[in-house]
This record gives structure tokens, C-alpha cells and sequence, in this order.
């Protein structure tokens, strides 16, 4: 196999063998051979991952592995400077059957064109991405889309389609006639309007109506790489060829696109607007560079994410938007206690309920959730399950909770179904904008002090800069949690935040009514007892 390949694609493979031996495998596993192409920097491959916005030291960083680890060894059948003292190399490790499977792959994609032609780079990540048993999308982060660039490799190697014979009597497509390049110039300048004017309408939904900064963020991003990939395109061509006035389709309007019930449905149409013209700029584009139309494939993958990401953010707003306190409960000993002190939280002002119990039986966790539950509908508040989305879908809840060390946004879902809150804790902001990635619906931001429930060891407190990086960041719902009483809650408040979570200070309160009132009253901007409706708290008898 070594010999019927570049001698870019041999390098990679001894770089794998290295990466394998530094993690001590017995076998060279497709991680290796992921890692050997970014080692190699300088080859199609590399090219490929930067265009498709996959950041070489992102990916080693995210499969836990550092830059510059690959081979100083010498390339197998390369050019040498010498002998290679074959003695002194250590025995090459073999490759594990999913290696193999990503090998044959790449072989069967580089001899698609020319049945000779030696396996390469490319052909390299193309095998990786493409061969099933692989599954590297799992083994990165949410922050590092594959699929883009899988997508295009899976075709960017076969042969030329045939020539289509032109029919009876039309003309075939010829862009050197300069009619014909005027008629694709005023599709793509039309197209390029209507992509930019897409992605506005919807950075203007997300600055205005969601106030979410990481959103509009990536919004304006998207149109600044949109304007670059445009320059690929002769930009006086383009603005030449239009002729709005004579546009036969400036004139038609369908009925749905006079008709937007709400500010959503404007939101959504635009972005499809925005998604579909990006579509005709990659599919004409091809005419014009298959390289820049490469680039709005991307764009228009950028796009699908962040419709899904704006509609999780709205759905979170939906199912939290005015909800300010949490109380976690958990450690009780009999259900009665359990049912008592929720009903304290509740009657104080709490409007989520999260049921924090580690350590009990399956079926007596799944009892108590569904008494929440119950609970928590008489009070027209929300119910939250930490830890268990099988048991949160089994009991009804609102939502679950889970933790970095917890099953992953994406398996939840796969469990809880498209609707139900996923939270996600965090305690950094790489951290945060993973989770705003991984569609979580809400986000625990802390630990922000020393927590009475949780033992933290101090390096893991995240503090009060972490609550003021969640202001600054996202508009999605975020509860700053850990540590948090009615006496330095302000403090919290202070920093930017405007819900919070807490345990202890509730449930192991003398008076846990009044604890969750008071944290209640500093939410709202009052001090505890000037609303008549709170201020003479009844506490329930334990
Ligand atoms: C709102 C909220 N934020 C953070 C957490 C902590 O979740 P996790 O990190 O999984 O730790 P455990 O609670 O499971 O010990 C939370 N539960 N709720
Ligand atoms: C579970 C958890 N995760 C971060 S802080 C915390 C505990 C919150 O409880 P308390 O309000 O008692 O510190
Ligand atoms: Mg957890």
C-alpha cells in the first residue's frame, strides 16, 4: 500500500506511527492517521481542513494531543539525505482494521479519476471521514464541524459527468458569450442580494429582539465571509449584468411571502431566503470556480447551524424566559420531606424545581420525579431532572440537567426528543460556547463561591468573572449557581446576573420559605418585604 502513494500521503503515515507510539498504542487507530495529516502541513489535505474553517491545532486540542508531536522520522520510500539506518527505527506498529477500512477508502477515492493514480493527502481525509468505523466526528468537539467537508469530499473526486448533448434547438452554455456570462452574472448578483439581505434581517432578529451578542456575533461574521467570498466573482461583472427593472421576477409575489404572522416567521423565512441563495451562488458559482463555490457551500452549512441555534435560543426563551429561581433539591430522606420543602421553594418564589438526588435507586429517583412533577404543575412552575435524561423523559419533566461529565447535549436529545430543555453546566467560557454550540436551552454558570452541597477544590471555583462573561456572551437563559445566599446575592446580581440556582441556602434553611422569598425579592430588584404579596411570608411547619 506504502509504495502507490504521494509522498506527501507516506509522510503522513509515519507521522501517525508517531502519534501512535506516543499514546504507547499497540495499533496505528484512525486518530493517528487524523493526527499525522495535520502534522503535515503542508499538503492538499491540510488546505482542505483550513478551508473548510477546521482549525489544524483546534482539532489536536480537541483529541487531546499537542502540536508539532509528529515524526522528525524519515519518510517511508521519500526522498532521503540519506539511508535510512533501518536498525535504529523502532518496528512500525500495524494499522487496526478501522485504519485499514479508512485506507481502502481513500484508495477506492483516488482511483475513481485514473485507476493508476497514487492515493494522496486528500484522498487521505476523504477515506478518514467517509469509512463508517472511523466515527472521528464523535471523537471531536462541537466546535469542529466535519460534516461540510465530508459532504464535499464525498463527491469531489468522481470522474467528469459525460457532456449533456444539448437539446434540439438550444443553445449550449457557453460563458466565453457574453450574453450567456451577463445572464449567470444576474443570477449570481441576485443571489448575492438576497443572501445578504437574509442573513440582515436575521442578525437584526437576534441583535433586537434576543439582545444575544454570541449570536449576532456569528451572524455578522457569516456576512463578512459571505462579502469576502463574493471578491471571488468579478464584482463589475456582477453589478453590470443587473437590471432590476427588467427582472420578470421583482414583479411576482407569492402569497406566502406577503404574509408574516410574527417576528419568528420573518426570522425563519430568512434564513431560508439566505440558505437558498447561497444554494444558487455554490451551483452557478461552479460554473464560474469550483473553488469559490466551495465557499458558499460552507456559508450555507454556517447558515443551517445558526437557524438551529436561534430557534433552540427562542425555544429556551419559551420554556424559561421569565423563570429566575432555581431551587435544586435532593438529599432528603423520606418523600414526605421531599414534598414539603418543594412546596416551601415554591410558595417563596421559586419557579424551577430541580431534582438533584445522587445515589438512589432507579425507581425510587423516578417516583419522586414524577411527585415533583406534580408539584410543580399545581404551581405552574418548571421541573428540571439532574443527571438523567431517560428518567426526565420518563417523568414528564420540563427539562434535564447535565454536566460537563455528563451524557452529552447530543445523546440527550437522542433520548429526550426534540422538545424538552437540555441545561448545560459550565465553568468557563470555552466551556460556555461549547455548550451554546451543542444547542443546550439553558446554562449553569459557576461554581461562583464555595458551595455547602458540592465540594469544589478552589482552583475549580469559576467566579464572579464567570458570571460576567455569561452577561457579555448569550442571551440564552443562564443561571448562576454554587455558593449563592440571600446575603451575597447581590454581588451575583452585580456581575450580570438575573436568575440564579441554588440548594442550600433554601432547603437547608431554618426557614426555607423565606430564604427563597428573600432571594426572590433581591431577583426583582426589591428589598425582601416591601411587596405586600411577600411580605409577611407564612412559613409552612416543618
Ligand atoms: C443549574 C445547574 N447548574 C449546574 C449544575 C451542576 O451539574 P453537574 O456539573 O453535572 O454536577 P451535579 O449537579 O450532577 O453534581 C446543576 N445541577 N444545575
Ligand atoms: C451542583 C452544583 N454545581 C455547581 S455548584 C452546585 C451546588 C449548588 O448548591 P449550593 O447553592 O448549595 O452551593
Ligand atoms: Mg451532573
Amino acid at each position: 500500500m506504502y509504495e502507490a502513494m504521494t509522498p506527501g500521503a507516506q509522510r503522513v503515515l509515519t507521522h501517525a506511527q508517531a502519534r501512535a507510539r506516543q499514546r504507547n498504542g499497540t495499533a496505528v487507530e484512525p486518530v493517528d492517521l487524523l493526527a499525522g495529516l495535520v502534522d503535515e502541513e503542508e499538503s492538499l489535505a491540510a488546505e482542505l481542513l483550513t478551508r473548510f474553517g477546521l482549525d489544524p491545532t483546534a482539532i489536536l486540542k480537541s483529541l487531546g494531543l499537542q502540536a508539532g508531536g509528529g515524526s522528525d522520522e524519515p519518510a517511508v520510500g521519500a526522498a532521503l539525505p540519506g539511508p535510512p539506518d533501518s536498525a535504529s527505527l523502532p518496528a512500525p506498529l500495524p494499522l487496526s482494521s478501522d485504519s485499514k477500512s479508512a485506507l481502502d477508502h481513500a484508495a477506492s477515492r483516488a482511483r475513481l479519476r485514473d485507476r493508476g493514480a497514487d492515493v494522496g493527502t486528500e484522498h487521505l481525509l476523504a477515506g478518514l471521514l467517509s469509512a463508517p468505523s472511523t466515527q472521528l466526528a464523535d471523537r471531536l468537539g462541537p466546535e469542529l464541524q466535519l460534516a461540510p467537508l465530508r459532504d464535499h469530499l464525498e463527491h469531489a473526486f468522481d470522474p467528469p459527468a459525460e457532456p449533456i448533448a444539448p437539446l434540439e434547438g438550444m443553445p449550449p452554455l457557453d460563458l466565453s458569450d457574453p450574453v450567456r456570462s451577463v445572464e449567470i452574472a444576474r443570477i449570481l448578483d441576485a443571489s448575492a442580494n438576497r443572501a445578504r439581505e437574509g442573513l440582515r434581517v436575521a442578525e437584526d432578529y437576534v441583535r433586537f429582539v434576543l439582545d444575544d451578542p454570541g449570536l449576532t456575533r456569528r451572524l455578522k461574521e457569516v456576512r463578512h465571509r459571505l462579502a469576502e467570498a463574493l471578491r471571488g466573482f468579478d464584482v463589475d461583472l456582477l453589478i453590470g449584468s443587473r437590471d432590476t427593472r427588467g427582472d420578470v421576477g421583482t414583479h411576482i409575489m407569492t402569497h406566502s411571502e406577503g404574509v408574516r404572522e410574527n417576528p419568528r416567521a420573518v426570522l425563519t423565512a430568512n434564513f431560508k431566503r439566505a440558505a437558498e441563495a447561497l444554494r444558487t451562488l455554490e451551483e452557478y458559482g461552479k460554473l464560474v470556480d469550483v473553488w469559490v463555490a466551495g465557499r458558499f457551500e460552507v456559508l450555507r452549512y454556517d447558515v443551517y447551524t445558526l437557524e438551529k441555534l436561534t430557534l433552540s435560543a427562542i425555544q429556551a426563551y419559551r420554556g424559561l424566559g421569565d423563570a429566575r429561581l432555581m431551587v435544586l433539591v435532593g438529599g432528603l430522606r423520606t418523600l414526605g420531606d421531599l414534598t414539603w420543602i418543594v412546596g416551601e421553594a415554591l410558595a417563596g418564589g421559586a419557579d424551577v424545581i430541580q431534582l438533584r438526588e445522587k445515589g438512589l435507586p432507579d425507581r425510587e429517583l423516578l417516583s419522586r420525579a414524577r411527585e415533583v412533577r406534580i408539584l410543580t404543575a399545581q404551581a405552574k412552575a418548571r421541573f428540571i431532572l439532574n443527571d438523567r435524561p431517560d428518567l426526565a423523559r420518563l417523568a414528564s419533566a420540563d427539562g434535564v440537567h447535565l454536566g460537563q461529565d455528563d451524557v452529552s447535549v447530543r445523546d440527550a436529545r437522542r433520548i429526550v426528543g426534540p422538545n424538552m430543555l437540555i441545561g448545560v453546566s459550565t465553568h468557563d467560557r470555552p466551556q460556555l460556547d461549547a455548550a451554546i454550540l451543542s444547542g443546550a436551552g439553558y446554562l449553569g454558570v459557576g461554581p461562583v463561591f464555595p458551595s455547602a452541597t458540592k465540594d469544589f477544590a478552589e482552583p475549580e471555583l469559576a467566579g464572579l468573572a464567570h458570571v460576567r462573561a455569561a452577561a457579555e456572551a448569550t442571551s440564552l437563559p443562564w443561571f448562576a449557581i454554587g455558593g449563592i445566599t440571600p446575603e451575597n446575592v447581590d454581588r451575583v446580581i452585580e456581575g450580570g446576573a438575573t436568575r440564579i440556582a441554588v440548594s442550600a441556602s433554601v432547603v437547608r434553611a431554618d426557614r426555607p420559605r423565606l430564604a427563597a422569598a428573600r432571594l426572590r425579592a433581591r431577583l426583582e430588584g426589591r428589598e425582601y418585604g416591601e411587596d405586600p404579596e411577600t411580605a409577611d411570608v407564612d412559613d409552612g411547619d416543618r
